[in-house]
Parts: C-alpha cells; sequence; structure tokens
C-alpha cells in the first residue's frame, strides 16, 4: 500500500492558538480512514490543515509524494483534494447542474456519472442551490467534490442536521465511492458507529493529538475505546 497522503509532526492553528500538536497521520491509496472526537479536538482543523487554510507552525504534508507543506490552497485543490466543508460550500444562485458543470474536471466523475448515484439531485437538475433541502445540499456538496475527480475526499460531517432517511441515502453514497469505486477518503463524523462500518481504518483526536488509531472493525469491537474517547452519547446518537 503507497502512501497517499503523509502528515508528519504538524502543528498548526488559528493565527498563535495551536490546535494540532505534532500530529502525524498517513493515508493509503484507496483507503478510507473515519476521522473521530469529540467535539472541538480539532478534526476540522486537521482537514482545514491539510487544505492549506489554517496557520501551520511545524511539521510537512505530502501529497502523492509531492510536499504539499508550502502549496497554497487553491494549488491543493487542483492537486486533488476534493474537500467538502461543513458548511458545505455550494452556489446558492446557480442550479444544481450549473454547480456540477461549472467546476467539472475531466475524469471517470462525471456530472452524468454523479446524477446517477443521486437520483434526487438529477430530479432536481434544475433547481437553484438555494432552493434544496438540507440534505439534497449536502449531496450536491459532495457532488461537487466529486466531479473534480479528486485524488481525496475530505468530507466534514456529512450527516450532521440530516433526517434519517438522508443519512441513510447518503451513507449508501459514500459507501459506493470509498468502498466499490475505491476512492481514498477521510471522513470526519460524529456518529462513530455509522461511519465505522464503510471505512478501513479510524483515528480518534484529543486535544489536538490522535489518541487511539487502527482499522474500523477493531473499533466498532472495541467498546471501551469508543466509551472513552467518545463518551456514551455516541451510542445514544447511534
Ligand atoms: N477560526 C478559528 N479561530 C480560532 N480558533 C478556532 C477556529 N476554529 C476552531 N478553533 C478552535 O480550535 C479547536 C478545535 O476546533 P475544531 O473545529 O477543529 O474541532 P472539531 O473537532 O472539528 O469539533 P466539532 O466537532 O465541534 O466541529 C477548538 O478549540 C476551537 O475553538
Amino acid at each position: 500500500m503507497s502512501a497517499l497522503l503523509t502528515i508528519d509532526k504538524v502543528i498548526a492553528g488559528y493565527g498563535e492558538a495551536v490546535v494540532l500538536n505534532g500530529l502525524s497521520l498517513t493515508l493509503g491509496e484507496g483507503r478510507s480512514l473515519a476521522l473521530l472526537g469529540r467535539n472541538g479536538t480539532g478534526k476540522t482543523t486537521l482537514i482545514e490543515t491539510i487544505c492549506g487554510l489554517t496557520t501551520l507552525k511545524g511539521g510537512t504534508i505530502h501529497l502523492g509524494g509531492q510536499d504539499i507543506t508550502r502549496t497554497r490552497p487553491e494549488r491543493r485543490a487542483a492537486l486533488g483534494l476534493g474537500w467538502v466543508p461543513q458548511e458545505r460550500g455550494i452556489f446558492k444562485s446557480l442550479t444544481v447542474e450549473e454547480n456540477l458543470t461549472a467546476i467539472a474536471v475531466a475524469g471517470p466523475w462525471s456530472p452524468k456519472r454523479v446524477f446517477d448515484m443521486f437520483p434526487r439531485l438529477a430530479e432536481r437538475r434544475g433547481n437553484l442551490g438555494n432552493q434544496l433541502s438540507g440534505g439534497e445540499q449536502q449531496m450536491l456538496a459532495v457532488a461537487r467534490a466529486l466531479v473534480i475527480n479528486p485524488k481525496i475526499l475530505l468530507l466534514d460531517e456529512p450527516l450532521e442536521g440530516l433526517a434519517p432517511i438522508i443519512v441513510d441515502e447518503l451513507l449508501s453514497a459514500i459507501a459506493r465511492i470509498v468502498r466499490d469505486e475505491g476512492l481514498s477518503a477521510i471522513i470526519v463524523e460524529q456518529k462513530a458507529r455509522k461511519i465505522l462500518p464503510l471505512t478501513d481504518a479510524a483515528v480518534i483526536l484529543d486535544r489536538g493529538a490522535v489518541v487511539w488509531e487502527g482499522t474500523s472493525a477493531a473499533l466498532m469491537n472495541d467498546a471501551a475505546a469508543l466509551d472513552r474517547h467518545l463518551g456514551v452519547a455516541d451510542r445514544a446518537h447511534t
């Protein structure tokens, strides 16, 4: 397994505030990783650091063997980071179809193919972004990340605030993307037990550091680790 993304001893945060304190992580080609942890433990900061949006004070980041530590965010996106931020980042004044065609890059994930994956979006292809439900907006955000044909999909809490039926639809789409199609992905999620069946590996963050790492299957079976690092509340929400 060759490393696609290597984060080595990264120290990063916002301005003078350090959030990630010497964090290291590796994602292999074609692998998927669940990034877990309680609120405020640094998950979003890690995703934003990979995208080049935080203040980096130390460490290195390599994508596909290339050092991107000092690479500007737009260039990192072009090099293959398909980021879906928590706030989704769709164009609300463009139609669903325009949201995709405006940014699509040639490759296996064409707008047609993502419409096949998300029939709800296909039905609403002429609707403006601001006419979509929260779940449809989230599907469009994932679709937008796919049509740039990234090397890695970075999903930041894709299930947050969505109705159970939409959660299930999104989970089955994510399963197709990461399991069947083998696209590399890092998925930030609060609902550990929902996402772990889909991912290969898992990492739990606490106070900006990795406190648990291993296979998703091992974590699913480790009730003590789930309790200790994610809290009993995790079970109540799944
Ligand atoms: N823009 C910012 N400026 C300063 N501090 C920030 C900023 N964004 C986040 N932080 C701080 O960084 C720490 C980690 O936040 P982060 O959003 O990465 O956590 P998280 O694990 O993604 O949590 P959540 O599940 O709540 O999104 C928190 O203490 C937070 O207050």
